[in-house]
């Protein structure tokens, strides 16, 4: 799959398949076509296991986060360069990482 292009979200699929990721706390950034939020875990152990289970995914996907990690926070940001802007697979991998960090919180 990672031979197809991924494609821009079209104006009408955006506030229908942003509204459920801003909902769990994803943010639109500012000045770019990118979601971003950040996660807070007990120990720097939790934020890198969750990092990992994220890692994973992405590259199974083709599809890679931007991130920052301090002990244990971990910021991601999502766009796709691809397409200069977001696509479903920026979605996909919120989803992924949201249903990670369930299980490290
Ligand atoms: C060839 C390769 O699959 C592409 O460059 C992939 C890699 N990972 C990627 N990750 C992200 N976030 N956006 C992309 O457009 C992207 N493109």
């Amino acid at each position: 799959y990672f031979i197809l292009q991924a494609t821009k979200l079209s104006e009408e699929q955006r506030p229908v398949l942003l509204a459920p990721v801003l909902s769990r706390g994803w943010a639109i950034v500012e000045n770019r076509d990118a979601i971003f939020k950040n996660y807070k875990f007990e120990n720097f152990q939790q934020a890198f296991a969750f990092m990992s289970y994220v890692a994973l995914n992405a590259e199974k996907m083709g599809h890679h986060p931007e991130w920052f990690n301090v002990y244990n926070r971990v910021d991601i940001t999502l766009t796709t360069h691809d397409c200069s802007g977001l696509s479903d697979r920026d979605l996909q991998l919120a989803g992924i990482a949201d249903e990670a960090a369930g299980h490290f919180v």
